[in-house]
């Protein structure tokens, strides 16, 4: 071979290497204006976030400000902690933080991001969320099931009050409201296809998928380390895992198939049905593989159960703490639903203060603290600083809800503070982001209200509740449970007592 062509195909590796190391020193230097924590050669400082990461960098952004840089690993990853630079993120600079960045959980679990949570920003992304809104999630399709949310609370009551009159009272309410809302969302989505051998298994499958979103998998920050994954065990795991939803979501798709080839379900609304017409060269523009299905089945399912459970379950934690305030909003229930046996859906328009609660429930304990990580898709400038394409963002809109500039006693339990009607959850708020904000704000917004809306009206004008006997409200844990979706680590056990309506 001719020397200099040799010399050339020997040096050209090197010289790339200098380029990216160039290009990574220059990133650095414009990105290293940003205040940032003390780091560790190697991990930076991934030593410093806990496995309840909200509120540890809740911590860190009060010594180091409302917009940190953290290198995690080698990935600088920006960190908002205040509204206006949550504002910036999501509504002046919306375009540029529209991405998602790729997880190793995300790429398992989800079919290499082929869901709408993960999918990179884009016409695929575009094209799915609209799918998922037109079918299942906006308001028509939501009144659309109110006979799910109806039938499935009543069969909550029942349940609730069938427990109650057998042995000591005492009701696993976290139990029962996973239940619900699983039910809720999968008899949407699936149908009469959705058993109770294949529920519990989902709802056992929905809360690790939660937990692997938050494992520290070595190739999230050392993309070079997957190896260590494989050593390590982690990956096998998760792989594990990823088998199992893909053997569920894989026979509900085989049901559903052989049932509209034999012309079962023919004008079916069920939301996998819409989805698997999709499949077949039916004339749409737009055509998914049986993997884009089952990502996107998976995300509905996954995204929106632990969610509206968290948010139930922290309502009732929070009731049972606060005597006045439930005394408050079972008054405003019994008082609009005066006489009847159950709560309807019309009746809830009326609810000001239980809305209220449900607010301030979501400002306190967001089921989603730390939203969903974005990232840059190109260069911006964020007031005085420059963000390099390709950064890592978290808004925590976990600290965010505690900001004593905009909540006063912002620890406190006060639904009264939501009554004038000023904030809502639908993005323009910045100090108020439990769905986030901009495109890529939830689209479950709506969805998830109306089924914890109607629940907890129902618990509440049914039931008086107290706590089992030798347990206190000083004794109940307030503490979180790890996981992208975090809801309360203890499981709630209450005594329910029934209520005659007359
Ligand atoms: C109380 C219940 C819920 C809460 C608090 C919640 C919260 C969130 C948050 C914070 C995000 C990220 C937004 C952002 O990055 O700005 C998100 C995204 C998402 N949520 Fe929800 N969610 C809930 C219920 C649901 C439900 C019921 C569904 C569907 C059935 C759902 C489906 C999704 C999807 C698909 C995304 C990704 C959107 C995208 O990236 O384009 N969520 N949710």
């Amino acid at each position: 071979m001719d020397p200099t062509l040799l010399a050339v195909l020997l040096l050209l590796p090197l010289f790339f290497l200098l380029v990216k190391r160039i290009k990574l020193i220059s990133i650095s230097r414009k990105i290293n204006l940003l205040p940032s924590p003390p780091r560790i050669p190697l991990i930076g400082n991934l030593h410093q976030i806990s496995l309840l990461p909200h509120q540890s960098l809740f911590e860190l952004s009060k010594k180091h400000g409302p917009l940190m840089l953290l290198q995690l690993g080698s990935i600088p990853t920006l960190v908002v902690s205040s509204p206006s630079y949550a504002r910036e993120i999501m509504r002046t600079h919306d375009l540029v933080f529209a991405s998602r960045p790729s997880l190793k959980a995300s790429r398992i679990l989800l079919y290499n991001n082929n869901d709408v949570a993960f999918a990179s920003y884009g016409d695929y992304w575009r094209q799915i969320r609209k799918i998922c809104v037109t079918n299942l999630l906006c308001l028509k399709q939501v009144q659309f099931f109110s006979h799910v949310r109806q039938e499935e609370v009543s069969l909550m009551i029942e349940k609730i009050a069938r427990i109650a009159s057998t042995s000591n009272g005492v009701v696993c309410m976290s139990e029962i409201l996973n239940s619900l809302t699983c039910n809720v969302l999968c008899n949407s989505i699936f149908g009469s296809s959705m058993t109770e051998e294949r529920r519990k298994i989902l709802c056992g499958l929905i809360r690790k998928n939660t937990v692997f979103f938050v494992q520290l998998f070595v190739e999230d920050y050392f993309p070079r380390l997957r190896w260590l994954d494989v050593l390590f065990g982690t990956e096998g795991k998760l792989r594990r895992h990823s088998q199992k939803w893909d053997a569920l979501l894989g026979e509900f798709i085989e049901e559903h198939v052989r049932r509209l080839k034999e012309g079962e379900n023919t004008s079916s609304s069920e939301f996998i049905d819409v989805m698997l017409q999709l499949t077949n060269d039916t004339g749409t523009a737009f055509v998914l593989t049986n993997e884009q299905i089952k990502a996107i089945l998976l995300d509905m399912i996954a995204g929106g159960t632990d969610t509206s459970f968290a948010v139930l379950d922290w309502s009732m934690v929070e009731l049972i703490r606060n005597p006045l305030v439930m005394k408050k909003v079972q008054d405003e229930v019994r008082g609009i639903a005066h006489g009847e046996v159950k709560v309807g859906e019309e009746h809830l328009g009326k609810l000001s203060f239980l809305k209220a609660v449900i607010m301030e429930v979501l400002r306190l304990h967001p089921p989603v603290p730390l939203l969903l990580p974005r990232e840059s898709l190109q260069d911006c400038q964020i007031q005085e600083y420059s963000i390099p394409k390709e950064t890592r963002v978290l808004i925590n809109a976990w600290a965010i809800g505690r900001d004593e500039v905009y909540w006063k006693e912002p620890h406190e339990f006060k639904p009264e503070r939501f009554l004038s009607g000023d904030v809502n959850y639908k993005g323009n708020d910045f100090h108020y982001i439990p769905f986030g904000s901009g495109r890529r704000i939830c689209p479950g917004m709506q969805f998830a209200i109306s089924t914890i809306e109607l629940a907890l009206a129902n618990l509440l004008h049914c039931f008086d509740w107290k706590l089992p006997s030798g347990i206190s409200c000083e004794g109940i844990s307030m503490e979180d449970s790890t996981g992208i979706t975090t809801t309360r680590r203890e499981k709630l056990d209450l005594v329910p007592l029934a209520i005659h309506i007359t």
